[in-house]
């Protein structure tokens, strides 16, 4: 739903060290149905915030309140310090927040040329002025050839690359992107991404980019909000998220886990892996411990019977281009085990059966109640059938 009216007068109160963009409880519904519940979010000036999140949890909603395309039901958002839309009193429309707008379908103008495609936003400038703005950001997007042409002539790719140069051409001090580079092919998204970031940076422009490619939301952002069912999990640097998570959310969602439950005990957690710290929960308390497939050092052992049952050893080893895949079966010392992914840089491929051991980089692992379920995926249960009450081994291969 989109809403053209101006309800109330625009405060006049920005300051230069205003956030371009701020969010306030901002809560939305459709036909009662909540998509964002109490989201607060800013963006700084010259800052990329990527949202992250699955399919349906509010990434775009939230994009389109800031935009103006949704009227805002309940919150707060301010540009650059001037309340733009508060609680259904009042809403600047879209075409007067000096935002630019970035979008996977962007439509371009087809009778018009891609210059003046370019252009058509830049009224307020001199002819000539307006030319070279323009071609100062078709040269930097790589398409400056392409001036003359129109947009039916282009590929998807090229039409992305005009699309951002005519958000960016009347240098918004925002920029609002919904997932611009999904429609591409992964090279020549490779190559956008890459374009997008470094025009961003160099015109300074804020940017609040909708993604649910977690690679992709590191690549780009400065800060990543990560969301979930309408609700921002955990905001931080990509790399806050990635080596501080908050909740299992934030750590299965930048990748495969390998999942195994298991009890506090003496501070620490016994796994088929070695043993992990986890002081700061109560003694008894039932947690699930997530390590990464990367967390795992594995080394190949030849002084031992070739019995595979007493001892770790590799299930099967795949070659995944830059690294390589081991199914491994971990023993614990106590004989049970657990079947686990470990991810090795480069070739490594031992054979089926062969003895290892398995060091923990303990910098990937991490701890949590088991109260805390992932929600994501269907977790598969290894190791001892039999023993269901055991501590270990569930393991996630989500993905
Ligand atoms: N116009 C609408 N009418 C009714 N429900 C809507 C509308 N737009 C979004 N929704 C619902 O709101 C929720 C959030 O949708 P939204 O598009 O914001 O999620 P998203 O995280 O951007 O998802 P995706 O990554 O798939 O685009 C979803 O449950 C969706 O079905």
């Amino acid at each position: 739903m989109t809403s053209k009216l101006n309800l109330a007068p625009i405060d006049d109160t920005s300051t230069p060290e205003a956030n371009v963009l701020a969010m306030e409880g901002v809560r939305h519904a459709f036909d009662g149905l909540p998509a964002v519940k109490g989201v607060d979010l800013h963006v700084a000036p010259g800052e990329v915030v990527c949202l992250l999140g699955p399919s349906g949890c509010g990434k775009t909603t939230l994009l389109r309140i800031a935009a103006g395309l949704e009227t805002l039901q309940q919150g707060r958002v301010s540009l650059n310090g001037q309340t733009i839309a508060e609680s259904r009193k009042r809403h600047l429309p879209p075409e007067k927040r000096n935002v630019g707008l970035a979008f996977q379908d962007s439509a371009l103008f087809p009778h018009l040329s891609v210059l003046q495609n370019v252009t058509f936003g830049l009224k307020q400038l001199s002819g000539e002025a307006r030319t070279e703005r323009a071609m100062g950001l078709l040269k930097q997007l790589g398409i400056a050839g392409y001036a003359d042409a129109y947009p039916h002539t282009l590929s998807g790719g090229q039409q992305q690359r005009v699309a951002l140069a005519r958000a960016l051409a009347p240098s918004p001090a925002l920029m609002l992107l919904d997932e611009p580079f999904s429609s591409l092919d992964a090279r020549l998204r490779d190559r956008i991404r890459d374009d997008t970031l470094h025009v961003l940076k160099q015109v300074g422009a804020g940017a609040l980019l909708v993604t649910h490619d977690p690679e992709e939301a590191m690549f780009m952002a400065d800060r990543i909000a990560l969301m979930r069912d309408g609700a921002i999990v955990q905001t931080g640097t990509p790399k806050e998220l990635y080596c501080s998570p908050c909740d299992p959310f934030v750590v299965t969602f930048f990748g495969e886990v390998n999942q195994l439950d298991g009890v506090v005990s003496g501070g620490r957690v016994v796994t088929p892996v070695g043993k992990v710290e986890a002081d700061w929960l109560p003694e008894g308390e039932a947690v699930q411990v997530l390590i990464r497939p990367e967390a795992l050092r594995v080394t190949e052992r030849h002084d031992l019977p070739a019995s595979r049952h007493t001892h770790s050893h590799i299930v099967m080893a795949k070659l995944l281009g830059r690294s390589s895949l081991l199914h491994l079966c971990a023993h614990g010392e106590d004989g049970r085990e657990a079947h686990l992914h470990a991810r090795i840089p480069g070739v490594f491929l031992p054979a089926e059966g062969q003895q290892v051991d398995i060091h923990l980089d303990t910098s990937q692992v991490f701890v949590f109640p088991a109260g805390r379920r992932v929600v994501a995926g269907a977790g598969l249960a290894h190791g001892d059938a039999e023993q269901d009450d055991r501590e270990y081994a569930h393991y996630d291969d989500r993905q």
